[in-house]
């Protein structure tokens, strides 16, 4: 359980890894795949239903009930299959059948089944000559083609085209004899012509400049071509998940108006080697047949990682539709005008093979989109939708830093359900604001009990969050407070961070104060502390470790940095990389980060005891109100320090 949900800045990689945990659904495409094995399964499955009923909706009975009616010269005609008669009496009667549940009556029963004893195929003589002296209809039906293939050797068949199938994986899945690879691949590269223009891409210019000669390229290949100009083969788009690297393949796409092929990498890695490579030949082969054309290839980090560094299954898949893909783009001879756009969040994992001359040796980067971007990004998604007096997509933009296009995007749209759940015609501003609620905390948890004690307990937490956070100056603007449960988190503190691209050291330890704020204000008001700090603690050690590994901020280790390399470890890797220092060094990192946390627990302990008068007013605006803006907090902390702390100058809010 958390107590709080302090999303103040602490580092670019720590926010957008908050935001990456709060829109999961944005990491990419869901696929939809139909495996080979669910085939194999269900051709299994249907032998298997298809043995087992003896002749489809009729009744059995057992060979002496089966008996007993001819002898009582019932019988009108009897049909023997593989080992069942199929049994029509000369008129409607009740028949004892067996079911699954035992025995039964039945009435008007005609027609019926009987599994002969034995396994022979053919009945008894006795049967026979019964038959015969009754004048019964009797037929004897060989086992038809059909059913003979069916039953005695479509498990071997089966078992033959596995091997078959298997082997030609094995070879590499050579052309000819790779019909799965090629009926599949056909279907994921969708080719199709584009609307989608530049204009629908709101902000990332920079990139937009660069890519105009892509489009130009496309348009007027001669041009370059005369003139002995050689275009970019791949241009990787690099960024995180969400800023539109889709879109603008599109957009280049839809502006040359040439088709547009789209793949996603990860659609490429199947279960059986081979199919992969066998894929990305036959979409290149599409490809190349309707150049000029774009081929667009998401998530390319999942094939394209360091070769070598897997670990386990599916990584000599990898490495071959890897080595397929790299053949290809060096098989585009220089007239063919398809150019291939890789977009991945991670190019650092990258094999250089990738990015060597004449493959994708352009990179554009996509970043999260500033103040001014979503701003307009805003206004692109709201371009339809009926907005009420008084929206203010400026401030808006302004709620919602480090938010991806796609994450806003989803805010316009919440927005506009929260607008039609209320039944407006419009939507306002109060419709952004619960958007944006439900957004960056989850729905508000109503089913949650919550004890007075707990909820004291909740409110001084967050009190001692919002005045530590009022109290320091430079700290990022403090928004709003809430003891509202939502999601996982019981109560919150929201900050307008000002967005940073360097982070000073005084401004990490002043954020260590504000998040540890909330345990502080525990141990000082309620007398004991909870577990509800465990999120603040984790995001505090988390910046303290950083401080002293990465940016040379811990004594022990003055200007140095002891990782080389920073952001999420990829499995494979993290494992082959040996550990970078002693056991010594790890003791003094160890005790850098905990002066570094300790440091910054008492400077909080300091403050909530200071500005006691301050908490006390807090804690009960918060449980009676349950959320109160910023300044109200500030409010308080102004009564009791006066002038003494020169407060934060104030960000321009409505
Ligand atoms: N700059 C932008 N302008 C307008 N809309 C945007 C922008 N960026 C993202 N969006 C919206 O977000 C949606 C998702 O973006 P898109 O799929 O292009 O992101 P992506 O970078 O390819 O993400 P992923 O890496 O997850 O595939 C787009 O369909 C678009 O509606
Ligand atoms: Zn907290």
């Amino acid at each position: 359980m958390t107590l709080s949900l302090v999303h103040s800045s602490y580092s670019a990689f720590v926010r957008s890894q908050v935001f990456f945990r709060l829109f999961p659904a944005f990491g990419g495409p869901l696929l939809k795949r139909l495996n080979p094995w669910i085939i194999v399964l269900l051709v299994l499955g249907l032998y298997l239903m298809l043995s087992n009923i003896p002749g489809s909706g009729r009744y059995t009975v057992n060979y002496n009930e089966f008996k007993d009616l001819l002898g009582q010269g019932q019988v009108e005609r009897v049909v023997v299959a593989e080992g069942n008669a199929q049994v029509t009496l000369k008129a409607p009667r009740t028949v004892t059948v067996s079911t699954a549940q035992g025995d039964v009556e039945r009435e008007n029963v005609r027609d019926v089944v009987v599994r002969l004893p034995g396994s022979a195929a053919t009945p008894d003589q006795s049967l026979l000559t019964e038959l015969e002296r009754q004048n019964v209809n009797f037929k004897f039906n060989a086992p038809s083609q059909w059913g003979a293939i069916l039953f005695n050797f479509l498990p071997i068949l089966l078992l033959i085209g596995m091997m078959y199938f298997f082997f030609m994986r094995a070879q590499g899945g050579q052309s000819g004899v790779m019909q799965f690879g090629q009926s599949r691949a056909k279907k994921y590269g969708k080719e199709n012509r584009v609307p989608t223009k530049f204009t629908d891409v709101a902000g990332h210019e920079e990139a937009k400049r660069e890519l105009v000669e892509v489009v130009d390229f496309l348009k007027n290949p001669a041009k370059y071509h005369q003139i002995g100009a050689e275009i970019p083969k791949g241009v990787l788009l690099v960024g995180p998940p969400g800023t539109g690297k889709t879109l603008l393949a599109r957009a280049i796409a839809g502006e040359a108006d040439v088709p547009f092929f789209s793949v996603s990498a990860s659609e490429f890695m199947e279960m059986f080697v081979g199919v992969g490579a066998s894929r990305v030949r036959t979409l290149f082969e599409d490809a190349r047949k309707s150049a000029p054309a774009i081929m667009f290839i998401d998530e390319i980090d999942s094939i394209g990682r360091k070769r070598g560094a897997g670990i386990g299954g599916g990584h000599d898949e990898r490495e071959q539709t890897l080595n397929q893909i790299l053949s290809e783009m060096d098989g585009f001879d220089k007239t063919s005008s398809v150019i291939v756009l890789g977009a991945t969040n991670r190019p650092d994992v990258l094999d250089p093979a990738l990015l060597r001359p004449g493959r994708f040796d352009r990179q554009v980067t996509i970043d999260l989109p500033n103040l001014k971007e979503r701003e307009a990004i805003l206004k692109v998604h709201l371009r339809n939708k009926p907005l009420g007096e008084g929206v203010d997509v400026p401030e808006i933009a302004k709620s919602t830093p480090y938010f991806s296009g796609a994450d806003l995007k989803n805010v316009t749209n919440e927005a506009a359900l929260e607008a039609a759940r209320l039944s407006k015609t419009k939507i306002d501003m109060s419709d952004f604001y619960r958007a944006l609620d439900k957004i960056t905390l989850g729905l508000e948890n109503g089913s949650l009990t919550i004890s007075d004690q707990e909820k004291k307990a909740i409110a001084y937490h967050e009190a001692g969050h919002a005045v530590t956070a009022a109290v320091i100056p430079g700290s990022d603007k403090l928004q709003k407070v809430s003891i509202i449960p939502r999601g996982r988190a019981l109560g919150a503190a929201f900050y307008l961070p000002e967005e940073q691209v360097l982070m000073s050291k005084e401004r990490l330890e002043n954020q260590l104060v504000v998040a540890l704020g909330g345990r502080a204000a525990e141990e000082v008001f309620m007398g004991n502390v909870t577990s509800g700090a465990a999120d603040d603690f984790r995001k505090a050690t988390n910046i303290a470790r950083k401080m002293v590994l990465e940016w040379g901020m811990g004594e022990n280790f003055k200007n140095m940095a002891l990782t080389t390399d920073s952001g999420p470890v990829f499995l494979g890797e993290d494992m082959a990389k040996p550990k970078m220092f002693s056991e010594h060094t790890s003791q003094l990192v160890d005790e850098d980060v905990k002066r570094i946390l300790n440091h910054a627990y008492d400077r909080a302990l300091t403050i909530v005891t200071e500005y006691k008068q301050a908490m006390h007013d807090v804690a009960e605006a918060l449980l009676s109100q349950e959320l109160i803006t910023g300044d109200v907090v500030r409010e308080a902390v102004a009564r009791v320090g006066g002038a003494a702390q020169p407060q934060p100058a104030p960000t321009p809010t409505t």
